[in-house]
């Protein structure tokens, strides 16, 4: 079963302590948002999670597997995929030389495989069918460096799927989209919920209120709400904390 839950993380920065033993359980089939105001702690949880940074304490479990411990590479390989806020899209290739690229890099290919037809043929099939998944079919031979902001996204999202995770972690998927750019964001990403469990951190209330199942407030490392949407709109902590006048 595809899941990730997070047991009493905690990690500071000398005398700050920033995360504050926070547990989250995320089951398969659920976009979860990670929510709160500026400095809260949230990317400093998605690094905990994503390996950049090693936790003081606590577990991460994907699909019941202790990761806590592993390096980034390890993590990615155990099927934690993540889309970075640094782009790692190559801009002199095409679309799909992109993708093409990341297949071969997460099959482990080296050069005494090179030239084994049925190989390439897999791998150009991944490259094809994730293109076609993130719909950027029409431009798979255009220079990644000549997409517009929203493909790029698109693009980076192909180049995690590639990897066929087990979880997705996006940091902040919609930052610099437009309405519509984003909005065929939110839908790809409610299409691929259903079979990739995610951790959603964004600042766009629209677009955690039409793709999260349920949320978290952090505020200052610890979580003061969790809950569905709703749950969380009503929670007097949350509005107190972040929601404000949102809520209303
Ligand atoms: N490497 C570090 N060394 C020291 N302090 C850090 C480090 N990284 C983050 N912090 C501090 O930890 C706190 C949480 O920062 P973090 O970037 O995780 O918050 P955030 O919720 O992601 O904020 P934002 O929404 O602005 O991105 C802040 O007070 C920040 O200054």
């Amino acid at each position: 079963m595809n899941s990730l839950e997070i047991r009493k993380l905690n990690k500071s920065f000398g005398a700050l302590h920033v995360s504050r033993d926070v547990s989250v359980s995320i089951p398969e089939g659920e976009c979860h948002a990670l929510i709160g105001p500026n400095g809260a702690g949230k990317s400093t949880l998605i690094h905990q999670i994503s390996g950049v940074l090693r936790s003081d304490s606590g577990q991460i479990l994907l699909d019941g597997q202790d990761i806590s411990n592993l390096s980034v590479s390890a993590r990615v390989q155990a099927g934690l995929g993540r889309t970075f806020q640094i782009t790692s899209v190559l801009p002199s290739f095409t679309v799909l030389e992109n993708l093409a690229i990341a297949a071969q890099a997460k099959s482990g290919s080296s050069m005494r495989f090179f030239g084994d037809a049925s190989r390439e043929t897999a791998l150009n099939e991944l490259a094809q069918s994730t293109l076609e998944r993130v719909g950027l079919a029409k431009r798979a031979h255009i220079r990644a460096g000549d997409m517009s902001h929203g493909e790029l996204r698109l693009l980076e999202l192909g180049l995690a799927l590639v990897a066929k995770p087990k979880f997705l972690l996006l940091d902040e998927p919609m930052a610099g989209l437009g309405r519509a750019e984003g909005m065929v964001l939110v839908e790809l990403l409610a299409e691929l919920r259903a079979s990739i469990p995610m951790l959603l951190v964004e600042h766009d209330m629209d677009a955690i209120f039409q793709l999260a199942q349920t949320v978290s407030v952090l505020v200052e490392g610890g979580i003061v709400a969790q809950g569905t949407p709703d749950e969380v709109r009503a929670s007097p902590a949350a509005r107190a904390a972040y929601l404000g006048g949102d809520a209303e």
